[in-house]
């Protein structure tokens, strides 16, 4: 079953995202967390763990580098299996999003957006049908290099008990921590959380829940979207990035993430829906399939869409706003 490596820094990446749909993982979080914060520099762990992967990945592979973001599903069908049994997800997707493009995915809680993130990662295998990344079929090179390609910024997710400059350089922790501290402003600067830092006595070498500092949770949230700004990957995946944040400060970030993603392929999943308006494609995924796709313009001229439901549902709840 298992063939890759992993190092503490993959460790500490997928623990991070898995600790909040998979509790136990917390345990396994903390540890990682301690290891990496109290007790040794950043740098020295990234070989320290030499762990194999539970993903089977193909014998001798070549060392792999995606020259460009482009990815495809065809015919991806998923199943979870709960108490031995088999849960079909995803049904039949097909989509392409071409290198240098974005994607947005919305629909229902439980819709199936999240795992398309998880397969496109590799953290699952498909059913059926394949995905490919720039023509390469994901099963064929090792899940670290495909990982490499890419960055994934979430919802929820922890931060590390250490200063700000790290927990913000810790997005080019796979690349040996090359980001300077230019480039590490310059992310937070996009992320709309620069000028907070700055006004901290110890701007960015203040450690989190000491020296009197705690987050809020659109602070956290800006953090982590620094984080995964500095990370030089062709690919983003940002799952409910912003929604945490309010509608204006929401509005600032997303437009900076527009433009700092330019040249990136980006899926996005989103809630709140004016955060979408500009993205090339829109797929609206309910129960596993895709029922909707288009432009923003050409999913509302539909008359009886659901995204255009969508839109006039969060319009009379006032999340969007009717000049958006
Ligand atoms: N590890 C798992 N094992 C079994 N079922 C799972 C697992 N992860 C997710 N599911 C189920 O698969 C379905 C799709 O989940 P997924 O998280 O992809 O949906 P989603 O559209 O992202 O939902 P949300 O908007 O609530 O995040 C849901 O019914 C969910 O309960």
């Amino acid at each position: 079953m298992v063939m890759g490596r992993l190092q503490i820094t993959d460790v500490a990446y997928f623990a991070t995202y898995f600790s909040e749909t998979y509790k136990p993982l917390t345990i396994v979080m903390e540890l990682v967390r301690r290891l990496h914060c109290e007790h040794l520099p950043g740098s020295q762990l990234l070989t320290l763990i030499d762990a194999p992967v539970d993903a089977p990945e193909p014998p001798h592979v070549e060392p792999w580098k995606s020259t460009g973001g482009a990815i495809e599903f065809k015919n991806v069908c998923f199943s979870y299996s709960e108490a031995g049994k088999q849960r079909a997800v995803l049904q039949d997707i097909n989509f392409k999003v071409p290198a240098g493009t974005t994607t947005a995915i919305v629909g229902k809680a439980g819709a199936g957006k999240s795992t398309l993130f998880l397969l496109i990662m590799r953290l699952y295998d498909v059913c059926s049908g394949s995905i490919t990344v720039n023509g390469t079929d994901v099963r064929q090179v090792k899940a670290t290099d495909l990982r490499q390609n890419m960055v994934l910024v979430q919802q929820g997710g922890t931060l590390f008990h250490h200063s700000l400059d790290f927990n913000i350089k810790y997005g080019s922790a796979r690349d040996g921590f090359r980001a300077t501290s230019e480039e590490m402003s310059q992310a937070a600067r996009r992320a709309r959380i620069h000028d907070r830092i700055v006004t901290l006595p110890k701007g960015y070498d203040t450690v989190l829940n000491e020296d009197g500092f705690d987050l809020s949770g659109g602070e956290n949230q800006r953090i982590r979207i620094a984080r995964g700004l500095i990370h030089e990957s062709q690919i983003l995946l940002l799952d409910e990035t912003t929604s945490a944040l309010d509608i204006l400060t929401e509005r600032e970030v997303q437009s900076e993430l527009i433009r700092s993603t330019k040249g990136k392929t980006c899926l996005m999943i989103a809630h709140r829906l004016p955060t979408i308006i500009h993205a090339d494609q829109i797929l609206v995924l309910d129960e596993g399939t895709i029922i909707e796709r288009g432009s923003f313009a050409e999913l509302m001229a539909l008359s009886d869409g659901v995204f255009r439901k969508m839109w006039q549902a969060q319009l009379r709840e006032g999340a969007v706003d009717s000049t958006a």
